[in-house]
Formats: C-alpha cells, sequence, structure tokens
C-alpha cells in the first residue's frame, strides 16, 4: 500500500509501504493511484513527493505476481497520469530504484537521490550508502516495459541507455547523476531535501519535465550502433531472449515516436512474458536468495547458527587457488596471513597477489592498501588468527600433515577449513584436537572472481563453524551454498557423471566438436572438452591415479571396465601422450603454442579416436545433438536428485545455484534442477531408462529413487520438491 499525507503545507507526500523492498504490488500500485488522485484534488496541495518507507524507494514490480493472474492497476497507465499531472512531482530516491521503481521516478518530473561521500572500509575505499538506480528487468528474462524502454534513451541518450537495459546493471546515484538520470543528489535527509526541493518548484512550469515528450539526442550512424548492440548482445547472451528483445525496444524509442514506441514495447514484453526463459530467471532469482536459509540434516540453521568473527584469517598453500583466495579475503577487508614453505612459490606469490589486487581494484573502482597481507614461509605465523583455509596440493596425506600442525598451532578457537575439491572433509577434521571446528571451504578458480563457494559441513562440524564460512563467502561477494560431505560435494560429483558420458560419446563414434557445439548451443560457455582443455586434463588424471582407476596397461574388455562399471580410459591416454590441454598446446583440441587460448580441431585426435574404436571393436555410429544434452544433462541432473535424496544438498535451489554460478550452465535455463522441472520429470525418466538399456554397465544412467517418486507423486512443480524429499511416502 501507500500512505499519503500533507507536510510543510503544500507538499503532498506519498510513501510506499510494502516491507523489504516496496515493490510494486497490486496494493502498491492502488495505493499510489489513490495518492496521486488525492494530491491533485487537493486544492492545498501544489507539488508531490513520492518515497519508500524504511530508506528504500522501490524494488520494483512484485517479482511473485509475475507467474499469477495479474489484477489492480497497471503501471504503464499509473506512470502515465503521473507524468501528465499539473502539479510538480519529485522522486524522493532512498536505497533501490529498480526495474518498474526507476519507471515510476522516470514519470516523475523531477529525480532527487541519496550519495554519501567517501568511505574507508579497513584498507579499501568504496562509495557506500548510496542509492541504486537500474533497469536489472533483463536478469529476470523481460524488458522495462512501463516505461523504461522509451523514456530512458529520450532523458540520457540512446548509447548509455543501451548499455543500462541490456545488462540489468545497477549504477549508483553518483553515477546515476553524471548520466543525467538524477537532478540531484544530497548527503542529507533526501526526504526533507526533496520536500524543499518541491516548495521551490511549486507553480514552475512543467512543459521541458515530461521525458515522453523528449526527443532522442540524434546520432550520426543509428543503424551501425545498433547493429554493434545486436551483435554483442547475442554474443554475450548465449541464447538467451530478453537482451535482444531489449535492443529492439531501444531502437523503437530512437525511430519511432513515443506512443508507437510504447506499442512496440508492450509486443515485444509479450513474446518475453510468459517464455520458459522469464520463468527460468526469475526462478534463479529466488533460488540465490533460497540458499542463504541454509540448514544441515544435524538441524543447524542460518537463522540459529551464530557466526564468529572473524577479522585475521590464513591461506596456507600460494599456488593458484591459495592466491585467488588471500586476494578474495583482502578484498573482503580482512588482514591475510598467507603462508607458503615453498622459498620459490613465495617469492612468485608475493608479486602475483598486489598484482591481481591492482587489477581488481582498478576493474572495481576502489583504491587498495595491499600492507593488509603478510607472508610467511613458516606456519607458525597463523597462530593468532581466527579462521585458517588450507589451499595445499590435493593430496590426503599432505592435507593430514598440514591439519595436524594446525591444530597445534593456532588457537583453540580457530576454524580450520579445507578447500578441497572433493576429498574427505570428516577424515581431515579427525586429524584435529577440535572436529567440531573443521569444514570444507570449496572455491572455484580463479577463486577471487568466481562467484561459488561450496561450504561443506562434516559430521561433526558445529552450526557455529558453519555459519561463519557461509557469512565469510558472504561477505567475500560469494554465493555460498551449504553441501554435505561427499566425494565430491554436489559440484564435482555431479560433474562426474556429465565428463563420462562425453567420454562415453567419443568412444561410441561423436567428436570433441560435436559434444562442444551441442553443450556451448544449449548455452555453456564452454563445451566440455574446450572446459577440460583450459582447467587441465591432468588434474583429473592426477585424482583418478590415486583412486587407482588410469591403469592404461589394461587391455581387452577390462580396459574399459573399472569396479563393475563402464570406465573410458581416453582421458588417461591423452595425457600420457603429454596431452594436458591448452598448458601443453595439445589437449582435446590444438593451440597454436603452449598457453594458447583458440581451440583448433586437431586431425591428430580424431586418427586416435578411430584407432581407440578400431582396438576396442567399437564401431562408430552417427550421434545427433540431441543425444548429447540428453546423455550429459541428464545423468548429471540423476546424480544432482541422488544428492538431494541423500540430503547433500537441501534443495534443488542448492543445486541449480552451484550450476550457475560454479559451472557455467546457462541461467536463463534456470540450473539443472529447474531445467529438468521444465522438460517434465517424467520424460527424463523415461530418456534415463531407455539410454540404461542401452548401456546396462553404466548404473548412473538408472533414474534416481527420488527422481521416481517425484514421478509417482505426480510430478509437482520443483517449489514442492522438498515435501517430497522430506516424507519418503509423500502424496504431497
Ligand atoms: C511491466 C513490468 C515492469 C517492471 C518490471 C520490474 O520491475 S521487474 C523487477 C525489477 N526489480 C528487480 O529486479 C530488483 C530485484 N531486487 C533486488 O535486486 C534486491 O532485492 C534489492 C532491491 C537490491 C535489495 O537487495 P537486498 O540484498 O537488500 O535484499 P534481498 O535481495 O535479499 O531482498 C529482500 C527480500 O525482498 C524480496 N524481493 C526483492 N525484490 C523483490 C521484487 N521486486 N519483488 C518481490 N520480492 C522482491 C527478495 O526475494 C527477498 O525476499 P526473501 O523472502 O527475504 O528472500
Amino acid at each position: 500500500m501507500a500512505q499519503y499525507r500533507r507536510v510543510s503545507g503544500s507538499v503532498g507526500l506519498i510513501t510506499l509501504q510494502n516491507p523489504p523492498v516496496n515493490a510494486l504490488s497490486a496494493s502498491v500500485r492502488q495505493g499510489i493511484v489513490d495518492s496521486v488522485k488525492r494530491a491533485l484534488g487537493d486544492q492545498k496541495v501544489k507539488s508531490v513527493v513520492i518515497c519508500g518507507q524504511n530508506g528504500v524507494f522501490c524494488g520494483g514490480a512484485d517479482i511473485r505476481e509475475f507467474g499469477r493472474q495479474m489484477s489492480g492497476p497497471p503501471l504503464v497507465p499509473m506512470i502515465h497520469d503521473i507524468e501528465a499531472a499539473n502539479k510538480p512531482v519529485v522522486a524522493a530516491i532512498e536505497g533501490s530504484a529498480l526495474g518498474g521503481g526507476l519507471e515510476l521516478a522516470l514519470g516523475c518530473h523531477y529525480r532527487i537521490s541519496h550519495s554519501k561521500a567517501v568511505v574507508y572500509h579497513c584498507f579499501i575505499m568504496t562509495m557506500s550508502d548510496q542509492a541504486k538506480l537500474g533497469l536489472p528487468e533483463v536478469t529476470l528474462g523481460l524488458l522495462p516495459a512501463a516505461g523504461g524502454t522509451q523514456r530512458l534513451p529520450r532523458l540520457i541518450g540512446v548509447p548509455a541507455a543501451l548499455n543500462l537495459i541490456t545488462t540489468g546493471r545497477h549504477v549508483t546515484a553518483a553515477e546515476a547523476l553524471q548520466l543525467g538520470i538524477l537532478d540531484h543528489v544530497t548527503e542529507h535527509n533526501t526526504v526533507d531535501v526533496a520536500v524543499k526541493f518541491a516548495l521551490s518548484v511549486t507553480g514552475e512550469s512543467l512543459d521541458g519535465r515530461r521525458i515522453s515528450s523528449f526527443s532522442c539526442a540524434p546520432l550520426s550512424d543509428l543503424d551501425s550502433l545498433f547493429e554493434e548492440a545486436m551483435l554483442k548482445v547475442r554474443s554475450a547472451a548465449r541464447g538467451a531472449i530478453a537482451p535482444v528483445a531489449c535492443v529492439q525496444a531501444v531502437r523503437a524509442a530512437a525511430t519511432l515516436p513515443y506512443a508507437q514506441g510504447m506499442e512496440r514495447e508492450k509486443e515485444l514484453m509479450a513474446t518475453l512474458f510468459h517464455s520458459g526463459q522469464a520463468r527460468a530467471l526469475q526462478y534463479f532469482f529466488f533460488a540465490q536468495r533460497a540458499v542463504g536459509r541454509w540448514s544441515t540434516p544435524s538441524g543447524a540453521r542460518w537463522d540459529t547458527s551464530q557466526p564468529r568473527p572473524v577479522r585475521k584469517a590464513a591461506v596456507i598453500g600460494l599456488g593458484t587457488m591459495g592466491r585467488g583466495i588471500t586476494v578474495a579475503l583482502a578484498q573482503a577487508g580482512l588482514s591475510v596471513v598467507a603462508v607458503e614453505t615453498h622459498a620459490k612459490q613465495l617469492m612468485e606469490a608475493t608479486k602475483a597477489v598486489p598484482s591481481m589486487l591492482k587489477r581488481g581494484a582498478v576493474r572495481g573502482g576502489t583504491t587498495i592498501e595491499p600492507d593488509s597481507i603478510t607472508y610467511s614461509q613458516n606456519l607458525q605465523a597463523v597462530a593468532d588468527v581466527d579462521l585458517v583455509i588450507e589451499a595445499v596440493f590435493e593430496d590426503m596425506a599432505l592435507k593430514e600433515k598440514v591439519f595436524q600442525q594446525l591444530s597445534i598451532i593456532c588457537k583453540p578457537d580457530t576454524l580450520l577449513c579445507t578447500n578441497t575439491s572433493s576429498l574427505d572433509v570428516d577424515h581431515l577434521a579427525s586429524q584435529t584436537r577440535h572436529p567440531e571446528l573443521v569444514v570444507g571451504m570449496h572455491f572455484f578458480a580463479p577463486a577471487h572472481v568466481m562467484k561459488l563457494l561450496e561450504v561443506v559441513y562434516g559430521r561433526r562440524s558445529s552450526p557455529a563453524a558453519v555459519a561463519t564460512a557461509m557469512q565469510l563467502g558472504k561477505k567475500m561477494g560469494k554465493v555460498s551454498v551449504a553441501v554435505g560431505n561427499c566425494r565430491g560435494f554436489a559440484g564435482n560429483r555431479m560433474l562426474k557423471r556429465y565428463l563420462e558420458q562425453a567420454f562415453f560419446l567419443l568412444e561410441e563414434g561423436a567428436t570433441p566438436e560435436l559434444v562442444d557445439r551441442a553443450l556451448e548451443e544449449f548455452g555453456f560457455p564452454m563445451g566440455v572438452f574446450r572446459m577440460s582443455d583450459l582447467s587441465g586434463l591432468d588434474v583429473g588424471w592426477r585424482v583418478r591415479k590415486a583412486d587407482g582407476l588410469a591403469d592404461t596397461s589394461l587391455t581387452g574388455t577390462s580396459a574399459r571396465v573399472r569396479q563393475g562399471c563402464r570406465y573410458s580410459p581416453l582421458g588417461d591416454l591423452l595425457c600420457e601422450h603429454g596431452r594436458f590441454g591448452q598448458k601443453t598446446g595439445r589437449g582435446w583440441y590444438q593451440y597454436d603454442k603452449p598457453g594458447g587460448r583458440v581451440a583448433k580441431s586437431d586431425p591428430w585426435l580424431h586418427n586416435f579416436l578411430d584407432e581407440y574404436r578400431a582396438r576396442h571393436g567399437l564401431v562408430p555410429r552417427c550421434i545427433d545433438q540431441q543425444e548429447v544434452l540428453e546423455r550429459c544433462l541428464f545423468v548429471l541432473i540423476n546424480e544432482g536428485f541422488q544428492i538431494l535424496e541423500e540430503g547433500i544438498a537441501a534443495g534443488p535451489e542448492d543445486i541449480d545455484a552451484i550450476y550457475v554460478f560454479g559451472y557455467g550452465w546457462p541461467r536463463h535455463r534456470g540450473g539443472p534442477m529447474f531445467y529438468a522441472d521444465m522438460v517434465g520429470l517424467e520424460r527424463v525418466v523415461e530418456r534415463l531408462e531407455r539410454y540404461h538399456q542401452a548401456h546396462p554397465d553404466v548404473p548412473y544412467l538408472q533414474p534416481s529413487g527420488l527422481l521416481r517418486r517425484l514421478v509417482a507423486n505426480g510430478s509437482p512443480p520443483i517449489h514442492k520438491w522438498r515435501n517430497v524429499i522430506k516424507n519418503r511416502n509423500s502424496q504431497l
């Protein structure tokens, strides 16, 4: 709803009231319509201010209303009536003005916002306490269809509007002022300043204040500007349709009168509004927030577990991961002790880390003080830290030793975290005096850039330990997802199945190019083979060797079988040929030099595959893209259901967040579990069963028990899966 009152004698003050972000729900829209009517009809009122309760102007349309039958007054005529008012209307923007919230402000005649000067946060200078403005609809699979695509280009010009609308990025009040979105910023109380301002413009002509009457600033080569914009969004969008529609809508603003532009905006929105992509992106908006409300099977929860304060942290091992983690901790404002026992590696890190910090500061528009990091070759340097993240080589014996030493050196209440990507967190905990203070913090490379953090709780991890790791992740700007301890945790465990299928497809007749094309057209930034070349084939090989799997001396049928299941030694054989991927200039593809980035098809690899198939009596067959997608994705999804069944992840949102933020799953497809829901669970079961019949030596193709139960329960929508997971006999 909206509250209306008269202040300072002649200003009608309308306050949006819908906590926490004053989203424009039906009752808020009705409240605005009624309040505007009242203000315009009251002769004592000479001007109007619109603001939001609790320091937030408006977070936009109420996203929860999108999937439902819309009721209440629509936004477009509501904003039109505000713009057409004959009394000045001022938007007082505190907190956020996003989506429909900014569109509402663009309908007002003036916009004033809050911006506080520079703040020093530990050693990083930030502009804080500023309002954030933006049109993020594209991130929800939509476009700003309450006049945003038509008013913003008229106000700030086509190039700047295209940038904001196609990326959905939020800008600070300072940038918004520079762009011309705001008329004024203040360090004082925004509403008070807006009321004073409203009094000062009482009676002034509003002719030059209605944005819909503006023309877009003329540009010399409009066609090439839009062609370029279209090329850019198409290459970045990886199949997402909303960015393309956004460009088309802004083009309408640049080429058509306002009323026709609004018609075009409406038409384009109609194509997006009920699309699967919009559903996926809106689901994902809430999924990201759901992962913050974590819980563990032992009953620890986000709202009852108290995190410990962490001011000083240590990183052990300054290889690629350790350096990235050091940077991420320093960027979060922590004091960091970075330990590396190898002198050469330490020396390299003391040069690399400051330059990574510097690059990050340039990107983020902040300044840095690298003195917050101290380097040491001696583990004793961690004696007084609150938390340690071990990032040494992925070798259990080495990690055991490090944990034993840490347990002796550190304060008794220091949290000990491991950055292992798959090893047993419980086993590491058992090496310490306080196993309840041990958790996994699984970062993804590059650790200072990638958004995902898997927080792995062990059998004995205390609620406070999990809460502390989750909160630290958040402080580092990560999406922290709590998962249970098992081989590979959630992400890598699912990935293993996906990789296996990709190898099997090569054995059966596919090429890396075919598999990668199918996955890239689906929306992954890189197919599985291009990705393996980038991350290095030797990483998995080392793990397989440690597990006793990578034995290429085996011949006959046993060469392709391990522990009674089908196994492909292709990756192992490539490594034996010294083909580790980009780093060696050869992998599944060839590169112009070691470290080269451009993957080229490699005739050697195709010959190698032919010979391999001939040696094993495999007759290559024609494999299409659909089979590639079904085999690779459905087996990964099936493992996801198994993970849910075992309680390793608490809900499908956790798995989806892991895959979107850590593994490049296209966000406009919502994540693997949402994708399964979209495809239809029955179909997933049917295809898995069919592939399992064809490949009975691949047990993971058998639909998981939970997947079958969901189908038996009538394939409920994804938001009801937790009920079935909780209750094994659920009929919902
Ligand atoms: C005709 C179509 C016209 C217009 C289309 C639109 O306007 S689409 C909506 C565009 N707006 C957005 O995309 C903004 C979405 N919200 C945010 O980015 C952030 O929530 C915000 C406003 C920056 C605040 O961030 P903060 O970190 O402070 O809070 P949090 O994100 O955790 O949100 C708090 C709870 O509010 C819920 N919520 C936020 N925005 C909306 C919204 N627009 N509609 C409905 N609900 C919203 C959010 O889910 C959180 O709920 P919770 O139950 O606590 O998880």
